[in-house]
């Protein structure tokens, strides 16, 4: 799914006005009455409902709202942020003259509506955020902040339309004041903000509703960043061949693990050994491997003197994807090898953890990253790679050119882990869960984009794939542990290509 920016929305708003029988009152409805469904399957009629309504076309989807659920049969407060009706835009006023006049209404000039109504508010009201959406621009004015911080001081869960009220579409939401949603319902697209690590928590569950833009319009517009949904996926996920043979489908070799770190070896090589390929080999310190076999008979040993990597395995050339850095450790005989490794061979690879800890400390190693392949830093090891960032903006700068400069995919792992293409292209992850933020979970995902690598996926191909299933795996060992008790080895079991 293609994220647009709020201008191309707007454009996109005007284009579905322009070109297909409906006007923007009509387009207003529809989404308003998406958002009115989703409340009705999702919040009991017994709860009341206070909605916070600005001047512009959310307040108007707001006031829709409130007049479809009223309808509906919920109890609905409605405050308005004013009752100039020469500042409210045409929507917005239309909607305001056909509230029912029997919902309960409330507006600044009568009483300031943020202390009078906030303090009566029973605490299982829901409030309904229709103050700001996409139209927000500069720094907040009064008394939006001082509203927004009042609503997030309060028990109650807030549900936002389309954006949560004081967000921008996409950068400079640091330090903003900022509606804390417990649910967004979002209209026909995420806005790429809600997927930043700068301000994305304030979104809490993102819903995207679709509001039926012009298709047209939307196949058209140019964007470098993507939502990956199931329907991406459904596209990249290859059948297996009837008559397939081990041979057929790849070897991957995972270099991992080195005193006492066996645990990074176990877990990257069961995640490998779900993703499809032939064969799987892992090359660890002989002294590391009994746990690996024990736990994981299917996969195959190369076996290191040492007690970290200080040892290529032999033939290179049989393998066809190599995952390389999880327990790998920094030791100089490490390093060495790695150095060695990189020039001996062209094979794809996945570079992880300490390995790309080498690579950021030894910045002339680069050059030999072979094409097509795949790093996956945590912000942390990003920021050894690139440097500090100041803002989100330029943290995507960095990580492109990166991308661009080693001809490979990087992935930038966090709540919606983006992989970004050496064209520049960005695509978030939709799956995956905060329980997923344990030890081991990178290295699960390490082992099965090596593995889909190795399987005969191209590097884009694999990582795409490769976080959205590791996410859906997530998603279902929170199901089946819960947040808290889920660990990484839960995630290998859930690993699964069944995209319905
Ligand atoms: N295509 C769609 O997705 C549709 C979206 N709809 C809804 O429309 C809003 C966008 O509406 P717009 O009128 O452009 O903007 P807003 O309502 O978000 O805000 C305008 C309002 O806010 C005031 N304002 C702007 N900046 C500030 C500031 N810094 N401080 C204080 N006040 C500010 C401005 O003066 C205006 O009064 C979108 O999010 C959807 O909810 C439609 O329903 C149709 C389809
Ligand atoms: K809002």
């Amino acid at each position: 799914m293609k994220i647009l920016t709020g201008s191309q929305i707007k454009e996109a708003d005007q284009y579905t006005i322009k070109n297909e029988p409906i006007d923007s009152i009509a387009l207003m409805e529809r989404a308003s009455n998406a958002i009115a469904q989703w409340v009705c399957e999702n919040i009991d009629k017994t709860i009341s409902l206070l909605f916070l309504v600005g001047k512009g076309n959310n307040g108007g989807d707001g006031l829709a709202v409130a007049r479809i659920l009223f309808h509906a049969g919920y109890d609905c407060l409605v405050c308005m942020l004013t009752d100039k009706e020469d500042e409210l835009s045409e929507e917005c006023r239309y909607n305001l003259e056909r509230l029912p006049k029997y919902v309960r209404f409330d507006s600044p000039s009568l009483r300031r509506f943020s202390i009078v109504r906030f303090s009566d508010l029973e605490p299982d009201a829901i409030i309904i955020d229709a103050l700001l959406g996409s139209g927000v621009k500069g720094d907040l004015r009064e008394p939006l902040s001082e509203i927004i911080d009042q609503v997030n001081g309060l028990p109650n869960k807030v549900i936002s339309v389309d954006l949560p009220s004081g967000m921008k579409t996409e950068f400079g939401n640091a330090g903003q004041s900022i509606i804390k949603a417990g649910v967004t319902l979002t209209l026909e697209f995420p806005k790429l903000a809600m997927l930043l690590p700068e301000a994305g928590e304030y979104c809490g569950d993102i819903k995207i509703l679709p509001i039926g833009l012009s298709k047209d319009f939307i196949d058209k517009a140019i964007t470098e960043y993507h939502y990956i949904t199931n329907d991406l996926i459904k596209g990249i996920v290859r059948k297996r061949d009837k008559f397939a043979h081990k041979g057929i489908y790849g070897h991957a070799l995972l270099i991992c693990g080195s005193r006492g770190m066996s645990g990074a070896a176990v877990l990257c090589a069961g995640a490998a050994l779900r993703s499809g390929c032939g064969l799987v080999t892992v090359h660890l310190p002989q002294l590391e491997r009994f746990s690996l076999q024990a736990i994981y008979p299917s996969a195959m040993t190369s076996l290191d003197n040492d007690d970290c990597f200080s040892e290529l395995p032999e033939n290179l050339d049989n393998y066809s994807a190599i995952g390389i850095g999880c327990g790998l450790g920094k030791a100089p005989r490490t390093i060495k090898t790695f150095e060695l490794l990189l020039k001996s061979s062209t094979k794809p690879m996945v570079i992880d953890a300490d390995a790309l800890n080498i690579l950021a400390d030894n910045y002339e190693l680069r050059q030999f990253v072979p094409e097509g392949s795949i790093l996956t830093p945590h912000p942390g090891e990003l920021k050894r790679l690139v440097g500090e960032w100041k803002d989100e903006q330029e943290k995507i700068l960095l990580v492109r050119e990166l991308a661009a400069n080693l001809k490979s995919v990087i992935i930038v792992k966090g709540a919606h882990t983006m992989v970004c293409l050496p064209g520049g292209n960005c695509y978030f992850n939709s799956t995956g869960n905060s329980g997923m933020a344990k030890g081991g979970s990178g290295d699960v995902l390490t082992g099965y984009v090596t593995g889909l690598l190795a399987r005969g996926y191209n590097n884009w191909q694999a990582a795409i794939l490769g976080v959205y299933i590791h996410g859906l795996a997530g998603d279902r060992a929170s199901v089946r542990y819960g947040l808290e008790a889920m660990n990484s080895k839960d995630l290998i079991d859930e690993l699964t290509l069944d995209i319905k």
